[in-house]
């Protein structure tokens, strides 16, 4: 098969304001066809803003649409490229009383060729629960059939904001594979989270969204590159005040009985570290890992 190289969604310098405050902030991000992008950003981000103005959900000030590479007019989205998209709505805006069934029923109604009931309870592993009332069931059910449902239509592009929200560490795996298989099937997906280690796990690309503006946009690999440090671990009598004056340093955090510092020279630290205090033991240098990449990231952009 032939690697398909196609923009499905590029956003170019985006503005939107609310009560004359800028939400968004000349943000551009793009997706290539069977790609998953992360909108990774901290809350009030403007990541459900974004993602409600690429959707034709609320009116932008200024900046460019375009979805399978044709540009959008202002909010209108014509009907046939809305058969191309699947959203995953949030849980409050689904029927509470509606029975699981009820709703595959209802969401495959909306599509001409979509999935059958059968198969949207399959997705959404519901089947033994499809006559419970939607609002009965427990919170990752209840993501799972939200999930199942934003495919219905057999959509090209997927928008799933916060999928895994409020899921425990097993579910929210078991969703990940899922997310996995949706990509494997050719399907490009954007998606929105707070969890780096989600981003990290399915994203090609990831923007990082902070008081409107991207202020990252990459691999996670690229991401993590972008912040040239190093973490240093290690047991050491050394003050706070002592390490953070160590070369390089920009970051220091205790850990139980060990230091982690974060430097941006790893070698000169851990040189100085060495002459300052003969008995440090435990000496660990690793790379920056994305957390800590991100954490910078939106730190720098808040003090700036
Ligand atoms: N309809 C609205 N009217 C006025 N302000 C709004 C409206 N919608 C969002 N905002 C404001 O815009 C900013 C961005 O909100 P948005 O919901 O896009 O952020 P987010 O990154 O999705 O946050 P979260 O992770 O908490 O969902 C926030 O300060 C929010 O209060």
């Amino acid at each position: 098969m032939q690697a398909n190289t196609e923009a499905v969604l590029a956003v170019n310098t985006l503005h939107k304001a609310y009560n004359r405050q800028p939400v968004l902030q000349g943000v551009s991000v793009d997706l290539a066809a069977g790609e998953i992008l992360a909108i990774l950003g901290p809350n009030g981000a403007g990541k459900t803003t974004l993602i409600s103005a690429i959707l034709g959900l609320v009116k932008v000030d200024g900046g460019d649409i375009s979805l399978f590479g044709q540009r959008q007019q202002g909010s209108k989205r014509s009907s046939a490229l809305r058969q191309r998209l699947g959203v995953m709505m949030q849980i409050g805006t689904a029927s509470a009383n509606l029975t699981v069934a009820e709703q595959c029923d209802l969401f495959a109604s909306y599509y001409r060729n979509g999935k059958t009931v059968a198969e949207l309870l399959q997705i959404a592993g519901l089947q033994a629960q499809a006559h419970n009332r939607f609002g009965l069931l427990s919170g990752g059910q209840k993501q799972r059939l939200l999930f199942a449902l934003a495919l219905a239509g057999k959509p090209d592009l997927v928008f799933l904001d916060e999928p895994t929200l409020g899921m425990d560490v097993q579910a929210r795996r078991a969703l990940w594979q899922q997310i996995r298989e949706l990509k494997q099937s050719g399907v490009s997906i954007v998606l929105t989270t707070h969890y780096l280690e989600e981003a990290e796990q399915l994203a090609d690309s990831i923007a990082v969204l902070q008081g409107g503006q991207i202020v990252a946009q990459g691999s996670p690999a690229q991401l993590t590159a972008q912040i040239s440090g190093k973490q240093i671990y290690c047991h050491t009598l050394l003050s706070d005040q002592q390490l953070l004056a160590l070369p390089a340093v920009v970051q220091l955090e205790r850990q139980q009985h060990r230091i982690c510092l974060v430097s941006q020279a790893a070698e000169q630290t851990v040189l100085a570290l060495l002459q300052a205090d003969a008995n440090v033991s435990a000496l660990e240098v690793k790379a920056v890992a994305l957390e800590q990449a991100f954490l910078q990231l939106t730190t720098q952009e808040e003090v700036a």
